[in-house]
């Protein structure tokens, strides 16, 4: 049983520093790829029996200390009754995305238990055949990255249609971000009643606001969703690129917080305080550098976060070009730094 991941969160003592990969269920992996060529995204997500196959991959051929449950973040929208497609190659796909008042009207709160049973399911089935061998987070969107997808209709580098939206319909935009974190609220506290160890919640897109519009925009709804979860399990925020709020971070009462690879783990410290756990944050792209080169910024990375309160994870998700050897050589590394320590 391998449960240093929720020491870590607990702020407990581990034996050495938990290692998992953002994205790790995934194209990198040959196996995947082979149940990919079968069966559509949304019936492996769908399909209790595919997801968990897929959730314990990573566990099992790169040694990972936590299995992340395969699933989508745009299920949420899914739920609330937007069409969502998963396009080969180009992504995500919202043919009719919210823009007015009349497109608000359209979608709803969903009762979780209907709409997202499968999700509890696969959970279920997941947590029983991980038998303990590692912990299963659960994870949703944070309501600011959903509405991103809802509003924009598909990926962005600058989600400007999703911004626009906020600032020219502002009421309009928090009806929608309060409509996002309730179904988030009872779609987490469904994943713990289904047996989730942890949650992270991901704001892919965080970094594409000003500090103010943050707070705003994103944070205040964050917040809720961390309040909510309070007494059930412990949570991590990755709010990619939001550096500069990672003291209100921490102050949401979050275990956790995610950085990526432009803050130094020095720097992160100094912001989020001396609490809250840290996670983070090693260049993905980096993954696709020979192994001593991986090896060697490993060692860098982990000296750099130190002993303890740190989970060693991608600054994002890993990218389908990773060999998975050198994947391994990533998790083998922390393990072995922060073995010796
Ligand atoms: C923004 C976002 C999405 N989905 C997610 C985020 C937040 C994290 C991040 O920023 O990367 C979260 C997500 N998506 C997926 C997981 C599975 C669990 C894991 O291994 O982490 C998780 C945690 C599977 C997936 N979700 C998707 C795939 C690829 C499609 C496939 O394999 O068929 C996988 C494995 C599709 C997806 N889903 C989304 C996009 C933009 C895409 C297409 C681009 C891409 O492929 O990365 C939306």
């Amino acid at each position: 049983m391998n449960d240093i991941l929720l020491k870590v969160l607990r702020g407990e003592e581990a034996e050495r520093t938990p290692v998992w990969m953002m994205r790790q269920a995934g194209r990198y992996l040959p196996d995947y790829m082979k149940l990919k060529e079968k069966y559509s995204f949304f019936e492996r997500v769908q399909t209790p029996e595919l997801a968990t196959e897929i959730t314990i991959q990573p566990v099992e051929q790169v040694g990972v200390d936590a299995a992340i449950l395969f699933s989508d973040i745009l299920v949420v929208p899914q739920a609330m009754g937007l069409e969502v497609q998963l396009i080969e190659n180009k992504g995500p796909i919202l043919p009719e995305p919210i823009q007015t008042e009349k497109d608000l009207q359209r979608i709803y709160i969903p009762d979780v238990n209907e709409t997202l049973s499968y999700v509890f399911d696969a959970i279920q089935l997941t947590k029983k055949e991980l038998n303990n061998r590692v912990p299963l987070i659960g994870f949703a969107g944070a309501p600011w990255t959903i509405l991103c997808y809802m509003v924009q209709g598909k990926g962005s580098k600058t989600f400007d249609e999703a911004k626009a939206f906020c600032y020219t319909q502002p009421q309009l935009a928090h009806q929608l971000l309060q409509m996002i974190t309730d179904t988030t609220i009872a779609y987490l506290k469904g994943q713990v009643a289904a047996g989730v160890d942890a949650v992270q919640i991901f704001d892919s897109w965080g970094g594409l606001l000003s500090p103010g519009d943050f707070e705003h925009i994103s944070l205040q709804y964050i917040r809720q969703i961390v309040a909510a979860l309070k007494d059930e399990v412990p949570t991590i925020i990755f709010a990619k690129g939001a550096w500069h709020s990672l003291q209100n971070m921490a102050a949401t009462g979050a275990q956790a917080l995610g950085i990526d690879w432009c803050i130094s783990p020095q720097i992160a410290r100094k912001f989020a305080g001396n609490n809250v756990v840290l996670q983070g944050n090693f260049d993905p792209a980096k993954l696709l550098s020979p192994v001593p080169v991986i090896e060697k910024e490993v060692k860098e990375m982990m000296l750099a976060f130190g002993k303890g309160k740190h989970i060693a994870n991608l600054g994002h998700g890993i990218l389908p070009n990773v060999p998975v050897d050198h994947a391994k050589a990533f998790v083998n590394t922390v393990k072995e730094v922060s073995s010796n320590w």
